[in-house]
């Protein structure tokens, strides 16, 4: 039996401990005949840095694990912690991870720089500062000119730059991306996720994206399949990965 966790007091010391943890994490959404096993119990781990693409079809439960990795979601078996985060509550987790979800779902009536300062404000920083980091964060994905713009004057890759700008203006140590370019032309869905890998790398963020689309996933780097519910991971021999599931797939593997 392995030593009590206390996450709520663990300090962010040991940067190779993992940013997440899942022991056995299920998840089945309702109950009796009907119910559907989304995600069979997962073992895997999210190191800090890291840079994971889960890639699968639609239904495999790609959305399911993230939502259980963001806090967002409970498994109805097994665990999921966070020990390299050391925080224990919803509230301290959510300003370590940031979610960018398929649309950007930016607030019509604040400008882009309004919307992107709007969680740092509700955080409790000062209006200056939150301004000033709000400006960064939009320089950082390029939009350093179109911060008083409101979300209907910016194009669909515009947007979806500002709601990544929004995340990683908190500074989080984890960005989880559900298909962030599911909405977006190719080339623009390229740009969008060549910017936020990159500006995740200048925060030194680790980065998990789920995709359907084998080429989204070798720009990001580790790929993990996900098929009914079941994860397959790389063998872990760098530190990117985690103890695998039940099926397990060489390094450097093709897309099945
Ligand atoms: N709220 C829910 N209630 C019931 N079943 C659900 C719910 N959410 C997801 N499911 C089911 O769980 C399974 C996994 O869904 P999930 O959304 O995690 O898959 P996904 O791989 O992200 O799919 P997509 O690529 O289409 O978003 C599917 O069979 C889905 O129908």
């Amino acid at each position: 039996m392995d030593a009590p966790e206390t996450p709520a007091t663990t300090a962010v010391r040991d940067t190779g401990t993992p940013l997440v943890h899942c022991e056995n994490a299920a998840r089945t959404y309702g109950r009796g005949t009907g119910a559907v096993v989304a995600v069979h119990g997962l073992n895997c781990v999210v190191p800090p840095g890291a840079r994971i693409a889960v890639v699968g079809p639609s239904g495999s439960g790609k959305s399911t694990l993230l939502h259980l990795m963001a806090g967002l979601d409970s498994p109805t078996a097994g665990r999921v912690s966070h020990p390299g985060l050391g925080v224990g509550d919803a509230e301290r987790l959510a300003r370590h991870i940031g979610v960018v979800f398929q649309g950007p779902s930016l607030l019509p009536p604040l400008t882009a720089a309004e919307n992107v300062a709007l969680p740092l404000r509700i955080d409790g920083v000062p209006e200056d500062e939150a301004d000033t980091r709000a400006r960064v964060a939009l320089a950082r994905l390029g939009l350093e000119e179109l911060g008083r713009r409101l979300p209907d004057e910016l194009s669909a890759g515009q947007a979806q730059r500002v709601a990544v700008a929004r995340v990683l203006a908190r500074r989080p140590r984890l960005v989880l991306a559900d298909e962030p370019t599911g909405q977006l032309d190719r080339e623009t869905g390229r740009q969008v996720l060549s910017v936020l890998l990159g500006a995740a790398s200048e925060l030194s963020a680790a980065v998990l994206v789920t995709t359907h689309d084998p080429r989204v996933a070798r720009e990001v780097g580790v790929r993990w399949y996900m098929a009914d519910g079941r994860l397959i991971q790389p063998e872990s021999d760098d530190g990117t990965g985690g103890p695998a599931g039940p099926l397990r797939r060489s390094r450097g593997g093709e897309e099945p």
